[in-house]
């Protein structure tokens, strides 16, 4: 035999009743139904009995609308063919003549309102039993309470005889009402909160039945809140702790009481959904089968709380201080949501209900009135808008190491955990944190201890030029295989061109970002992509700089500081002042997030990566001899007979090696900052002045504006084509080179003979060459392509891995 309970949604109208009808007749066994009354109608009757007692409005308008939902249904459900329209119809009119009578009186009392709280279970129960062409049975008849009306005790020794007798070689299929109950004089009397789960778990431990299964509209006990996390999912067991946790803390998929009875016989409870039956749902036992035995089942949460300190040096020590404190908080009918004391005793902390503030507030002071004037006790303080996180799993006392990582991830993304609490049971671990810290814990917990498998990334790009442009088409042409191959969800969240800026949660599509960014509402600012960025508080959150912009450098600091990661290809704060550039690496490690720049040196080649093996693993770097500018490689690679100075620096721009303003690259600024930046990731403290650079180019074309600049340089032509001609016939070369050695740098151009390793460095290659103690005789050598889209965003990409730690 089974029991099989339907809530209010799952009775909440004809259409849902015909879906119950099909659950119930594909049972193969003995079938006892348990409903609640159609969904709304308990909140209806009891605001009509409010309204009727005080006289605040008329209680027919409630009345008539829960007349009609009846009518509507039976309709429905019989075709004008009401067998039992008399039945309920009866049941409407002691409603209606019971609320006539409370308006009389002007009163309610907590036992006419049980008279009535279940007329909808009465009705409800009559219908369905019709519908199904099931026997119905009265729970009231069956149940027996005490006469604490409201939320009466059931006397089991009664109830249990009383449901053996009346099911005493049952067969078939029993409809019964959920949630009432009578006393012994035979007065109605409710369950309380979650009554008809109950009722159903009392009569299937009263039977020792093969199972309960409550029916209800979601798919059992998923592993967060969907509404929240996308993600989440059924879980497929839980012991009846873990049930009991996840519902205590905010899942409520059942009412915690109303397991007691099932769980004392070993009884299990198979959550299924009504509107998707096929789900297996979640089954709750005493003991997980192999496999559904992780650490952590589920997490759950509650919003709306306050926490509570009470702190003062007068309580250490002192006996009695928290029995006062949870009397006082008890005698005003306040529930404690979470404790937190540390082992000083110092402090207490608890977390409530924010609507019971005021009244826990005034009990806790007056119950420690000498206390706080003596100032053995501080003021009370008081933390509002916080909510309790709890991560519940049984497996958690079996594996150490649960608390480090929940707590290391969540503190890496930044959320601040005002206090926390473990049971030595290990079954929960409760965590409080802001209101708007929320979602992002969630997000965050759940990645790491369900989705390890799945890993997500929340790209915020800045600057869509050569380099951002290249990363996008890579993005997207990555996008699925990395997802499926590596388990890594990269999605662009928000971007932003010199004039417009574009946010999407969920990730805006890659191959219509232009267009909505065309069209996106919001004008681009840095300050309004930085705040926008922090306000949408997302995990795994990084910035990605492919400007070239000082501006967009100085915003570094708070990004970091909002424990945000950055990947940059913009050398400009990397090569900044020393101690911005140390400030930015110190704020990154405290943060525990990233803050990469490979692509400042050499765009894609391993340059920086390298050096940082190099040192990390006690090398030391004696000597570094490079050519770091694509730009100037490639100009003095393609000048020629046929095409002059002026139209290889145009060539190089239209290549995409050279910055937005090439002269930067021509002033040589741009290979001082790379040398600067190896030479500061060697270990060193050098600045920008300190590093000596030999021009090629008269200071006069940068001291004006860049169209000046465009115009002067074509006068440069004729004598570089003289110069080029005397290194021809001595088959020799042009290469700007950096050097640093001794905690000096230097950069200038150089003209190298066929013997020199730079000699044969074609295009816009680069070439690094690291003496070190390990790497002397023969230095190590990094070559490739030094600049260009593809390879620039490929490894900007490669940074973007990184942050992932896949
Ligand atoms: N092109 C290359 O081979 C390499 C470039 N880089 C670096 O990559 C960065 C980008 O270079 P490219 O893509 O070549 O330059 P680009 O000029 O093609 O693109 C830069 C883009 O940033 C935009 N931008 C500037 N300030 C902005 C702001 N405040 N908000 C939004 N957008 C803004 C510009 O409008 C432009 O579209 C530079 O810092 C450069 O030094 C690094 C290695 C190699
Ligand atoms: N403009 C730079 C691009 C890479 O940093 C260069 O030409 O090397």
């Amino acid at each position: 035999m089974k029991v099989l309970k339907f809530g209010g949604t799952s009775v909440g109208s004809a259409t849902n009743i015909k879906k119950v009808k099909e659950i119930v007749l594909s049972q193969n066994d003995d079938v006892i139904v348990v409903v609640s009354a159609l969904g709304g109608i308990t909140d209806k009757i009891l605001t009509a009995a409010n309204n009727a007692a005080t006289g605040t409005s008329d209680f027919h308008t409630e009345l008539t609308e829960i007349r009609q939902r009846h009518h509507d249904t039976m309709h429905e459900l019989f075709n004008g063919n009401e067998p039992i329209r008399e039945v309920v119809e009866k049941l409407l009119d002691e409603l209606e003549q019971i609320l006539t009578g409370i308006t009389l009186v002007g009163e309610l009392t907590a036992k006419t309102l049980d008279r009535i709280a279940g007329i909808g279970e009465r009705m409800s129960s009559q219908i369905i039993a019709a519908f199904i062409g099931a026997e119905r049975k009265d729970s009231s008849l069956l149940i027996q309470t005490d006469s604490n009306f409201g939320k009466a005790s059931v006397d089991f020794q009664v109830t249990i005889k009383n449901i053996k007798e009346e099911f005493a070689g049952f067969r078939g299929i029993a409809v019964a009402p959920g949630f009432i109950s009578k006393n012994s004089k035979g007065e109605f009397t409710t369950l309380g909160r979650g009554g008809s789960d109950f009722t159903a778990a009392i009569i299937a431990a009263a039977l020792d039945v093969e199972v309960l299964e409550i029916w209800t509209d979601v798919n059992g006990f998923m592993t967060a809140d969907p509404r929240v996390i996308r993600k989440a999912y059924t879980i497929p067991e839980l012991t009846y702790s873990e049930a009991m946790e996840l519902s205590h803390f905010g899942a409520k998929v059942i009412y915690p009481p109303t397991i007691l009875p099932v769980y004392q016989k070993g009884i299990p409870i198979l959550i299924k959904n009504t509107f998707e039956p096929e789900n297996p749902g979640t089954r709750i036992v005493k003991d997980v089968r192999n496999g559904f035995d992780r650490p952590i089942k589920g997490i759950s949460s509650i919003s709306g709380i306050t926490l509570l300190t009470m702190q003062g040096i007068g309580m250490v020590g002192v006996t009695g201080i928290s029995m006062r404190l949870f009397t006082a908080l008890a005698r005003v009918n306040v529930n404690v949501i979470l404790i937190s004391q540390a082992s000083s005793e110092n402090s207490i902390s608890v977390a409530i209900e924010e609507k019971m503030l005021s009244k826990a507030e005034q009990a806790i002071c007056e119950e420690f009135e000498k206390e706080i004037a003596s100032g053995q006790v501080n003021k009370i303080d008081i933390e509002k808008e916080v909510s309790v996180v709890a991560i519940v799993g049984e497996n958690m006392k079996k594996t150490t190491g649960v608390a480090g990582k929940l707590f290391s991830t969540i503190g890496r993304n930044g959320v601040n955990i005002i206090a926390i609490a473990q049971g030595a049971s290990e079954l929960n671990i409760s965590w409080v944190v802001k209101n708007e810290d929320l979602r992002k814990t969630l997000n965050v917990v759940h990645e790491s201890f369900f989705l390890s498998e799945f890993v997500e990334l929340n790209i915020f790009l800045m600057g869509i030029g050569t380099v951002g442009g290249n990363l996008l088409q890579q993005l997207k042409q990555q996008q699925e295989k990395l997802l499926k191959e590596k388990h890594l969800r990269v999605k662009l969240t928000g971007v932003a061109n010199s004039k417009k800026m574009l946010f999407e949660r969920e990730g805006i599509d890659i191959s219509e970002f232009r267009d909505k960014l065309a069209q996106a509402e919001k004008t681009s600012s840095l300050q309004g992509f930085v705040d926008e960025m922090k306000d949408m508080n997302i995990y795994n959150s990084v910035f990605v700089d492919c400007t070239a912009s000082d501006n967009v450098a100085s915003v570094y600091k708070e990004i970091l500081n909002a424990n945000i990661a950055i990947v940059t290809a913009n050398k400009v704060a990397a090569s900044s002042d020393y101690e911005n550039y140390a400030e930015l690496k110190r704020i990154a490690k405290r943060k525990g997030v990233k803050f990469l720049f490979e692509t400042n040196v050499g765009a894609g080649l391993p340059i920086i990566n390298t050096l940082n093996d190099l040192v990390n693993s006690g090398d030391r770097i004696l000597k570094i001899e490079a050519v770091l500018s694509g730009t100037l490689n490639y100009i003095f690679n393609t000048i020629s007979e046929d095409i002059p100075l002026s139209k290889t620096i145009l060539m190089a721009k239209e290549e995409g090696y050279s910055e937005p303003d090439p002269r930067i690259d021509l002033s040589g600024v741009d290979v001082a900052r790379k040398i600067l930046i190896l030479a500061r990731e060697s270990g060193y403290r050098i600045e920008m002045e300190d590093i000596s650079i030999k021009r090629f180019v008269p200071d006069s074309l940068f001291n004006g504006t860049l169209d000046e600049f465009w115009e002067g340089v074509p006068g440069l032509d004729a004598a570089f084509e003289t110069e080029r001609k005397k290194l021809v016939a001595e088959n020799k070369k042009w290469r700007f080179v950096a050097r640093f050695e001794n905690g000096k740098a230097e950069a200038g151009l150089e003209v190298v003979d066929a013997s020199h390793p730079f000699y044969d460095l074609e295009g816009s290659n680069n070439l690094v060459m690291y003496t070190t103690e390990r790497y002397h005789e023969f230095p190590m050598l990094i070559k490739g392509y030094g600049a260009g889209a593809s390879v620039t965003a490929a490894g900007v990409f490669a940074d973007l891995i990184k942050v992932s730690n896949i």
